[in-house]
């Protein structure tokens, strides 16, 4: 009896620390299971925002990949870009898989190109850029960086790739890079027309034509365009300003810069916010939050840089206001008009750029367009001019088309 008692205890006991042990590896499957899923979503998260430091001048000048590329502005899967325009791949997602295709040049190989480092185009934030003749004869410019300690060759190099894979016809193309002895250089594609701001504030030349500005805009909004919608992550510019626009040799404007970001100076303040003095989008200011909405609000400023013909830097958007607030409706506009340009402008399409510039401005970053309504826009202004000078009767006013709304102006 005493036996069989100490029987049923024994297996009784056998069997709750079967179950007991039972239980335990269940918990650890779930807590297992539940922490890969964390690590998994935190890992996609981390690629959303994933930020690249191009660490120059001591600085973290950020390469901001964008937070959003599952975010409401961005590609909700990669086969959306059928339905992008066609310039812009649409049909075929193959941009993002192109090899980087980027040469690594020796020190040697450039110094002998820019004549040991003096045949110098400008000097930016970053350091001197040069000017750069191949022995085959093709001319390249040399973005020679501020050496930074902090970033390792792989590191550089890793990020190079990845700037590398951006290409479109509205971008200034990196080519190449060298990355030796502590150097750090980017090498890129040559713009025989210089910036943009040399064009428009150079006393000694021909102010730039309206029609070349309206294509010049166009051609800008494309290229942020490619970078938000086209590329993969996408990529916020963060820095769009004039001097960020350079012009080849047909006159096509090209952005730069994209993946080097500065912090804004004033005088010898350095503020933290990255970007320059004049375009930062204040909404970005206030909430230390930059998306592409920030990069629309410095293309707006670029807009009515093209059509004032005022820098941006120099008191321009308190002059817009002044103008606006003169304004009666749309024809108000004109008072904003590059002086260099009176009775050389279509009145109809001043409008249009300045009311698309309004719109991009606007103080609530909800409330401006993408950047690719404004890049079709633009377009619309552009492919009905030729149609205009031969048959004006048969066009709808580009205000028709362009939902023009100028009602929140005062407001932001
Ligand atoms: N690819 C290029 N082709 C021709 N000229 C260039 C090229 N890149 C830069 N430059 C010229 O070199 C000068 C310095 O350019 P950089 O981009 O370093 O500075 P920035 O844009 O003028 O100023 P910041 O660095 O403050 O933004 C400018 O005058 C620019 O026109």
């Amino acid at each position: 009896m005493g036996g069989h008692v100490d029987l049923s205890v024994g297996v009784i006991i056998g069997i709750s620390i079967g179950v007991g042990i039972g239980v335990l590896l269940a918990a650890c499957l779930v807590a297992c299971a539940r922490a890969h899923k964390k690590r998994i979503s935190r890992e996609t998260s981390d690629s959303r925002g994933m930020v690249l430091p191009i660490r120059v001048n001591g600085v973290d000048s950020s390469v901001m990949l964008s937070d959003s590329i599952n975010g409401p502005n961005a590609p909700a899967h990669p086969k959306e870009s059928s339905k992008r325009p066609l310039w812009l791949g649409g049909g075929e997602n193959h941009f993002h898989s192109v090899s980087s295709g980027i040469t690594k040049f020796s020190y040697k190989e450039l110094q002998k190109a820019t004549s040991n480092f003096t045949a110098i185009l400008g000097q930016g934030a970053f350091g001197p850029v040069y000017k750069a003749i191949q022995p085959s004869g093709v001319v390249l410019a040399v973005k020679a960086l501020a050496v930074n300690s902090k970033q390792g060759e792989k590191e550089f190099e890793t990020e190079v790739m990845l700037l590398g894979r951006l290409h479109h016809r509205n971008l200034v193309n990196l080519r190449g890079y060298c990355a030796e002895r502590g150097h750090r250089m980017l090498v890129y594609d040559f713009m025989r027309n210089g910036s943009l701001a040399d064009l428009l504030y150079a006393q000694q030349k021909e102010p730039l034509e309206w029609e070349l500005r309206v294509r010049i805009a166009q051609d800008i909004s494309r290229g942020i365009e490619y970078l938000h919608d086209g590329a993969i992550p996408p990529v916020i510019h963060r820095d769009i300003k004039s001097a960020n626009i350079l012009l080849d040799e047909s006159m096509t404007a090209r952005v730069a810069d994209f993946g080097l970001s500065k912090e804004v100076s004033v005088g010898y303040l350095v503020s933290g916010v990255k970007g320059t003095y004049g375009y930062v989008d204040p909404e970005y200011i206030a909430t230390n939050t930059y998306t592409e909405k920030s990069d629309v609000y410095s293309f707006g400023i670029l807009l009515f840089e093209l059509i004032t013909g005022r820098n941006a830097q120099q008191g321009l958007m308190d002059y817009v206001h002044l103008a606006s607030m003169d304004a009666e409706g749309k024809d108000g506009w004109d008072a904003l008009l590059d002086p260099r340009l009176d009775g050389k402008c279509n009145q109809e399409e001043l409008g249009a750029m300045a009311s698309i510039a309004n719109r991009c401005v606007r103080k609530i970053p909800a409330k401006r367009p993408r950047i690719r309504d404004v890049a079709q826009s633009l377009s619309r202004i552009n492919r009905r001019r030729p149609a205009s000078k031969t048959n004006k009767q048969d066009l709808a006013p580009i205000s028709d088309v362009d939902e023009v709304d100028d009602s929140d102006y005062s407001k932001g």
